[in-house]
């Protein structure tokens, strides 16, 4: 019942009302897919949800009586299979609405969207049931844990959960900072595929209604090119939740940062093609990302790109402007006017990512790489330009006039790009634009010129296959390559998967400081910031780094210890799970290297973290600043390293040698016509901190060893 009356309230607060509309939607599209996207899915997935549903409205189920009465709960006339023909009976079968739920469903949707979504639209209206506690008791009745029937009821309406004990679970292969994914084995078939452990903090509906809200994005969307949800592993008696996926072997981040590779221009076609196919489809559901970047890239051997992880995605909403958080997209990925705090945008956000990776594709690394919001400006203004003076004039951006540059700069972007082909550029040019109207759509783009010239994208079956490879995979190669005695980090070929990591995550704790250092002066914000006191308290929350959705207030606060307890080795998992856990180690006998290297990284992270103690101390001049007390545990040789080609200048003058202060990069500007100034201050501040770092790791060992 608090959902509902929460649904009720939604009409001004946009992450119910937005669930609702979703849900709505989901009823009169997902429930009811289309032939085409029927055909697409029925091309390339095979729906184990599909699979149960199917068997147990044929027959009286053998194992799961709670999923027969399930069954039973709901009529024959609300239980139908999507189509009778045996290709469509392979298909997602999915519970239909009763008829005058139907005819109402997209009144539904419009009167959400024209701000009605308090009247009457209750969500037990909406999908036929009496009241609320009679779907709930039909969910947990079908095997679903109460818990979350309670707070996400809508995202598995329809669905049974599948079971654990059906899946053999292999080594872990990817890390995320909400999720451990896992590969495994369906026991029965023999299949392969990726398990995604979601973390969330199961005595806190919100937290599980960020996790729904994934659920239901995927539910909705249904593109050869997108992660088809396959169904969802859990159990009444569970506290966990695996969201089951197709397995991909490649994501491309791996791919891209793995020396061996260099992309033909018709495989950079080939893979844009189908990755500006994904963003379409999103596009045109309503539905934007809101993370693209190349490691929410995968690719399977047959060179299939499918768009992955919508954890921050939502629903575009373009009648009701409830403000959104400026606070998504990974900093290399995120467009000018999110870093400006815009809290109106749409899908073109995924447009200036889309760009990044295409130019990714092309240099075989990131192509801005910020280590802060305001650098991470800076470089987009020096590469793209710097918009004209009416932009600035015009713009409503929270943080305009505090980032508006001195000088105008002029786009760099053909002089950078000199070896790409010139169709190319004129995509990326549009891309990259950073006045978002500019960018086109993820149709227009696949329109462009560049996919009509030669060389046209190759065929996906004509890609090269290549040895499994993440970007977790790259981070381990890069791992142990630092680790060899004399190798020094600096030296090795391609870096940025940790670095980026790190870079990504030490800037968005500090961006996260919940915007003290861009909005105000005031120190009092900048000590409540709860990842400060995290961090002094010793343990860094992970998941606070990447921004909840929805609002700008709201916050996300999940507990990401139980994971990494339970998931750490990629050896063992806890009893209760129900797991097959599969003793047999990796082909060669041995233990997973890349589950290990993967804890590694993301101990050493969250305690290097914690141990550098940040503090803000005020300044006089309002300008926040750290004080970096433990600067050695601070890698910041990789901040320099990952950006080095680029640095030059030797200002070290502000650095309060005695205290080893430095100043914090966030855009607390007193006087913003100032911001170039600051943002050279700002690089060379870092490049300091850095050689210092470097200096003090060759160096002080090298005394200790003398000094025993
Ligand atoms: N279906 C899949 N098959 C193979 N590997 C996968 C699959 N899904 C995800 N992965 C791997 O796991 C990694 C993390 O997955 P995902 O991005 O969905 O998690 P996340 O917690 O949302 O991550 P992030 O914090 O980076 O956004 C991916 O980068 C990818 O390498």
């Amino acid at each position: 019942m608090g959902c509902i009356s929460s649904k009720r309230a939604a009409a001004s607060e946009s992450p119910c009302f937005e669930y609702s509309a979703a849900v709505a939607y989901n009823g009169s599209v997902v429930l009811e897919p289309s032939s085409s996207s029927l055909k697409n899915s029925g091309a390339t997935t095979t729906n184990n949800n599909s699979k149960i549903n199917r068997s147990k409205s044929k027959s009286k189920s053998k194992s799961n009586s709670n999923s027969s009465e399930f069954k039973k709960t709901n009529s024959k006339k609300d239980i139908q299979h999507q189509d009778k023909s045996e290709d469509r009976s392979r298909e997602l079968i999915q519970l239909k609405k009763p008829k005058k739920e139907k005819e109402g469903s997209l009144n539904s949707y419009n009167s959400h969207n024209s701000h009605n979504g308090g009247k009457g639209s209750g969500f037990s209206f909406r999908l036929g049931f009496s009241n609320r506690s009679s779907l709930e008791a039909e969910q947990v009745a079908a095997g679903w844990p109460s818990w979350l029937s309670a707070a996400a009821g809508e995202a598995i309406y329809g669905w049974v959960p599948l079971q654990a004990d059906s899946y053999e679970k292999l080594e872990k292969i990817g890390q995320g900072t909400y999720s451990s994914v896992f590969r495994a084995r369906q026991v029965e078939t023999g299949r392969i595929l990726a398990l995604k452990k979601v973390r969330f903090d199961n005595y806190q509906p919100e937290s599980i209604r960020f996790m729904a809200r994934e659920i239901m994005i995927l539910r909705r969307l249904d593109h050869p090119n997108i992660m088809k949800l396959e169904g969802i592993i859990t159990s009444q008696s569970s506290s966990s939740i695996y969201l089951v996926f197709e397995y991909m072997e490649h994501d491309l981040a791996g791919l891209v940062a793995s020396s061996d590779i260099k992309f033909s221009d018709m495989q950079i076609k080939c893979y844009m093609r189908q990755l500006l196919s994904a963003v379409e489809h999103c596009h045109l559901r309503g539905i934007m990302h809101r993370d693209i970047k190349a490691s929410n890239i995968l690719v399977n051997n047959d060179g299939i790109l499918k768009l992955g992880d919508f954890g921050l995605a939502n629903v575009v909403n373009s009648k009701n402007k409830q403000p959104l958080t400026s606070r998504v997209v990974t900093l290399w990925y995120r467009p000018p006017e999110l870093l400006m705090g815009a809290t109106e945008y749409g899908v073109s956000v995924d447009l200036w990512s889309v760009g990044c990776v295409f130019a990714e594709l092309f240099l075989g690394k990131p192509i801005l790489k910020g280590r802060t919001e305001v650098e991470q400006l800076h470089k987009i203004f020096k590469l793209c330009g710097s918009p004209p003076e009416e932009y600035w004039k015009a713009s409503k951006l929270p943080h305009a006039t505090m980032f508006k540059p001195q000088y105008s700069y002029e786009s760099s972007l053909r002089e950078r790009c000199t070896e790409f082909p010139t169709t190319a550029v004129d995509m990326l040019e549009n891309l990259l634009s950073v006045e978002p109207y500019k960018r086109g759509t993820a149709s227009s783009a696949l329109m462009a010129e560049y996919f009509r010239t030669r060389p046209y994208a190759c065929d996906p079956s004509h890609l090269p296959k290549y040895p499994p490879t993440k970007e977790m995979d790259a981070k381990s190669r890069e791992d142990s390559q630092r680790k060899r005695p004399g190798i020094r980090a600096r030296e090795t070929s391609r870096k940025p998967r940790r670095v980026r990591k790190t870079l990504q995550e030490s800037n968005n704790s500090a961006k996260l400081a919940p915007k003290e250092d861009e909005q105000d002066d005031n120190t009092q914000s900048a000590r409540s910031n709860p990842l400060i006191l995290r961090a002094k308290g010793g343990l860094l929350r992970r998941e606070s780094l990447k921004p909840s959705f929805d609002t700008v207030s709201e916050n996300c606060e999940l507990n990401t210890s139980q994971g990494d307890s339970t998931l750490s080795s990629g050896a063992q998992i806890s009893a209760a799970s129900g797991f097959t856990w599969a003793k047999r180690r990796n082909e060669d006998g041995t233990k997973s290297a890349v589950s290990d290297g993967s804890k590694s990284q993301f101990s050493a992270l969250d305690t290097n973290f914690a141990k550098s103690a940040f503090d803000f101390t005020r300044q006089g001049n309002g300008t926040s600043k750290i004080a970096m007390r433990k600067l050695r545990t601070f890698d910041t040789s990789e901040l320099c390293r990952a950006d080095e080609s680029e640095d030059t200048g030797n200002d070290m003058d502000s650095i309060d040698e005695e205290k080893h202060v430095i100043e914090y990069s966030g855009p607390l500007f007193s006087q913003p016509c100032r911001v170039d100034e600051h943002l050279r201050r700002n690089e060379s501040h870092i490049r300091h901190a850095a050689r210092r770092s470097r200096f003090e790791r060759e160096v002080e060992p090298q005394a200790l060893q003398v000094a025993l």
